[in-house]
């Protein structure tokens, strides 16, 4: 078991910015115009991700981005949650230096994963998602670049 004082410095090494929050949406046409608006710029991609049933438009903000979410199936997670919710924040995601160390990392202090395995994300990234029952009710999703 590495010291402590060691898994901090790994832990700064691997945790290194918000990479974007993403946001659920009903509509991601009208939530274009509307963030286009609020942040003064278009968003830069749109891009389906199929394995999460979703489509996603990103928006550059400094060092971070917004993620618009919306379900292309009823059975996307967010169909589920805006069959629960309204639309707002539905996650924070962290840019991770190496995903798989930070999820030996996070698994270590007890945090709940949902993937072990990382899955293809949108904007080229592998991405792992832990459980908000586990991170004070924030859906977090960690993302290593391809
Ligand atoms: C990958 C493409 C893109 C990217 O950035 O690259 C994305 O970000 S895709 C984003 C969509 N994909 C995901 O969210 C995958 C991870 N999410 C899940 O596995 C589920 O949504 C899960 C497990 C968070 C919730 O599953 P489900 O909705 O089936 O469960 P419940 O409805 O029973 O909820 C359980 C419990 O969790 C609370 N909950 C659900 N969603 C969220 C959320 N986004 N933020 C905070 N809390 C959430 C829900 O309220 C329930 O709490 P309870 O106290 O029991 O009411
Ligand atoms: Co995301």
């Amino acid at each position: 078991m590495l010291p402590k004082r060691f898994n901090a410095n790994i832990a700064n090494l691997n945790m290194r910015k918000i990479e974007h929050i993403g946001i659920a949406v009903s509509d991601l046409e009208e939530s274009n115009a509307l963030f286009a608006r609020l942040l003064g710029k278009k968003h830069f991609k749109t891009e389906v991700v199929d394995g999460e049933k979703v489509a996603t438009s990103f928006f550059q903000v400094g060092e971070t981005k917004v993620e618009l979410l919306q379900a292309t199936d009823e059975s996307s997670p967010i169909a589920k949650y805006l069959a629960r919710k309204s639309e707002g924040v539905h996650h924070i995601a962290f840019d991770v230096e190496d995903i798989l160390a930070e999820v030996e990392r996070l698994k270590g202090e007890g945090f709940e994963i949902l993937n072990e395995t990382p899955k293809l994300g949108a904007d080229n990234k592998l991405v792992v998602f832990l459980h908000p029952r586990s991170t004070n009710g924030v859906l977090i999703e960690l993302c290593q670049e391809i």
